[in-house]
């Protein structure tokens, strides 16, 4: 009992900080942190067989791929790797593999890139699309964004199809760079290079991806259309003779013991790259052994990740200031006496929330041990109590908010306590960022640096003010000519008459993404409505939480907030159901798995796609057997021969738009025969 409680709780914390990692882009723990409760929960799933969950994340890959993007299908699944943290973690991995294919074993080290892992696909020579890892199995299509990247190359000298694997980093300098500039601008820093590559990849808008400069390094040929290797090796010197930027020094090692021998090489020397790496990957070189070997649900048997060893000093702890971030969490840091940690001079660490304070009773005045794991900010880890002396301060979050004075509030099942005042400055301007982007209000025109000048000189102080610009408030401001300006005003008042859904996600009511949003909307019908809904009958929606019903209860519950909504109103913003997508359309494509292929004449690729799921049916990314159809437009390539291989029926705009007219499924079955 104890056991099976422990594995629950081991999964929920593995969940909690791969949503924080992979999708926030923002962890709490240090890699090693985290390994070692994966480690726990694999130990305590071998031991106990029969308590193994089917949802355990030791089985999963990665985090899960967003909504805002296309998913694309891996030909080849992206895989993670299991870790090394010692030599003997090294040898033991040598030993498995000797013992398995009982021949000799040659292996290719690699540098663990630490950026983002991403899958390419090319055809005829032409880069067709790309993908992040996602789940290891689905992945987003950041196609566009990764066409900004200048070091990947657009046409290559190969005709068949290949897929390579690589990872999107960015390099030191232009990390600080970037940081440089965000300074200047006032905006938020970027944690750490990893986060920052992570972030710009995942960018809804590509122009911004165009404006980091971002790189990639490839380290594998996934898939090669008729084209064979005896070894890793080789395939590598392929990819770098078309042009790929592979993965510099490597070197192939017949023994284990030089493998440590060059890890320890770079163990000390990695601080004079300009990249950030995060351990070395081991390889088994020859093809076949390789294939021999085989897989687990989450990583190749042929390979391994030694990770380096986080280093760790000792210091004091000055003080303990807090930060408002951008959802309003109020972040605990400590101020340190500066040490040099990996390379650089640390005077902060981030303590991320009042039960890791209380938790490792850490107090202003503490001798304290600092870690900075390479890839994450630094933390404290361990107060000395030895070396206390008396002098030491308790600290308490505070109960009001440090820039808006407004009461701070901690939500059940949170570890944040957090300023949800929706007037308070420091989350006003990433608000109003939210309330305008394209899953929201959509208001074109407005880019952060608009947004920006908007506060500084008074013009709007929240949302609704928005509403109230006119052409000569902004004509003169930087950048904004005349057209501009006509521009904006025209798309504000656009957004007046948007759908209550696009207001809702506006509203950026945590938890409450575009899904929730239209969940609330067409159940509701009315802001009004929203604002009165008890916690009962809000849980009782589909796919709404007690989490979910929480946070929206908590925001109505703000005078602020309903001031704001109120002020709406008389601008004249809608805040009625306009076209309620789930009561009108008839569920026609039921069941129906539809593929989307090439460019088609009028409609967007996003478009067809939220028809087809208005009425019921699934937009998936590859043809199969069961496939109903497939939509394609110009240049469809190698979905429409798949499709006509299996024999899919395939339409094309004009006969899709007639089936998305039709009333019944059994009239589209009937139109597709
Ligand atoms: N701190 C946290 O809260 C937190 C949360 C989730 C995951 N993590 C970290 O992420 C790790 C799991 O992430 P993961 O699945 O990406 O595994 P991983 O980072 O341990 O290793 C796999 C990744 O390494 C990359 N890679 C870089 N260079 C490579 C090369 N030369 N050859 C092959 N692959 C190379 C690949 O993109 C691959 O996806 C965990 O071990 C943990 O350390 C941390
Ligand atoms: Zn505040």
């Amino acid at each position: 009992m104890a056991i099976e409680k422990r594995i629950n709780e081991l999964i929920d914390l593995i969940n909690y900080h791969n949503e924080k990692y992979y999708n926030q882009d923002t962890p709490e723990l240090s890699d090693y942190e985290y390994d070692n409760l994966m480690k726990e929960l694999i130990n305590l799933e071998q031991e106990n067989p029969n308590l193994k969950r089917i949802d355990s994340p030791t089985s999963r890959v990665g985090g899960k791929p967003l909504d805002k993007f296309e998913q694309i299908i891996h030909k080849i699944p992206m895989l993670s790797l299991s870790n090394a943290y010692s030599d003997q973690d090294l040898k033991d991995f040598d030993k498995r593999v000797r013992d398995m294919v009982s021949e000799e074993v040659e292996y290719v080290v690699e540098f663990k890139i630490d950026g983002l892992s991403v899958g390419l696909t090319y055809n005829d020579g032409i880069f067709e699309k790309g993908a992040t890892r996602g789940d290891g199995v689905v992945g987003e299509d950041v196609s566009q964004n990764l066409m900004t990247v200048k070091s990947i190359p657009l046409k290559i000298d190969e005709d068949n199809e290949i897929v390579v694997r690589g990872e999107v980093y960015i390099s030191k300098q232009n990390f600080k760079n970037v940081n440089e500039n965000q300074e200047e601008l006032g905006l938020q820093l970027f944690a750490n290079p990893r986060n920052l590559a992570a972030g710009s990849l995942r960018q809804l808008d590509s122009k911004l991806t165009s404006k980091r400069p971002l790189d990639i390094f490839v380290f594998n040929l996934e898939h090669g259309e008729n084209i064979e290797f005896k070894s890793h090796s080789q395939s590598l010197e392929f990819l770098k003779n078309l042009g790929f930027a592979v993965s510099p020094n490597y070197k192939v090692c017949n023994k284990i013991e030089a493998v440590i021998d060059f890890i320890n090489y770079w163990t000390e020397n990695r601080e004079k790259l300009d990249f950030e790496i995060d351990g070395m990957v081991i390889k088994v070189n020859k093809l076949s052994q390789r294939e021999f070997m085989g897989y687990t649900a989450k990583s190749p048997r042929w390979a391994i990740a030694y990770k380096f060893p986080a280093e760790r000093k000792k210091t004091k702890i000055i003080d303990i200031i807090v930060e408002v971030g951008r959802t309003g969490n109020i972040t605990p840091t400590a101020v340190l006496e500066p040490v040099r940690l990996a390379g650089t001079s640390v005077s902060r660490a981030t303590l991320h929330n009042e039960d890791y304070i209380k938790e490792k009773d850490i107090k202003i005045n503490d001798t304290v041990l600092v870690q900075k794991a390479g890839d994450i900010i630094p933390q404290v880890i361990e107060v000395i109590k030895e070396e206390r002396s008396g002098e030491e301060i308790e600290f308490e979050m505070p109960k009001e908010c440090p820039v808006c004075n407004e009461p701070t509030v901690r939500l059940d099942g949170e570890a944040a306590v957090k300023c949800i005042n929706m007037s308070c400055p420091a989350q006003i301007r990433r608000g109003i960022i939210h309330f305008v982007s394209r899953d929201a209000m959509n208001i074109d025109g407005l880019g952060e640096s608009i947004i920006t000048l908007l506060l500084n000189e008074k013009i709007i102080e929240d949302i609704a003010d928005l509403y109230n610009i006119k052409k000569e408030d902004v004509i003169n401001l930087e950048r904004m000519g005349d057209k501009s300006a006509t521009n904006l005003v025209n798309s504000i008042e656009k957004s007046k008459s948007n759908d209550l859904w696009r207001l809702i996600n506006g509203l950026g009511i945590k938890f409450v993404g575009v899904k929730g949003a239209k969940i609330l909307a067409s159940n509701f019908k009315d802001i009004d409505e929203i604002i009165n809904a008890s916690n009962e009958k809000l849980i009782e929606l589909d796919e709404f939480g007690e989490t979910m019903a929480n946070s929206v209860i908590q925001f109505f519950k703000e005078e602020k907030n309903i001031n704001v909504i109120e002020k709406l109103k008389n601008a004249g913003v809608n805040t009625k159901v306009i076209v309620d997508e789930n009561a009108s359309i008839p569920k026609i494509f039921e069941g129906m798995k539809i593929v989307l292929t090439g460019t088609l004449p009028t409609l967007k690729r996003n478009d067809a796609k939220e028809m087809i799921e208005a009425r019921g049916g699934k937009a998936t990314a590859s043809v199969s057997k069961s496939t109903t159809f497939v939509l394609a437009g110009e240049e469809a390539g190698s979905k429409l021969t798949k499709a006509n291989e299996l024999g899919v029926k395939v339409v094309d705009e004009d006969i899709f738009i007639k089936l998305t007219n039709l009333e019944s499924k059994e009239e589209v079955q009937n139109e597709l025969l």
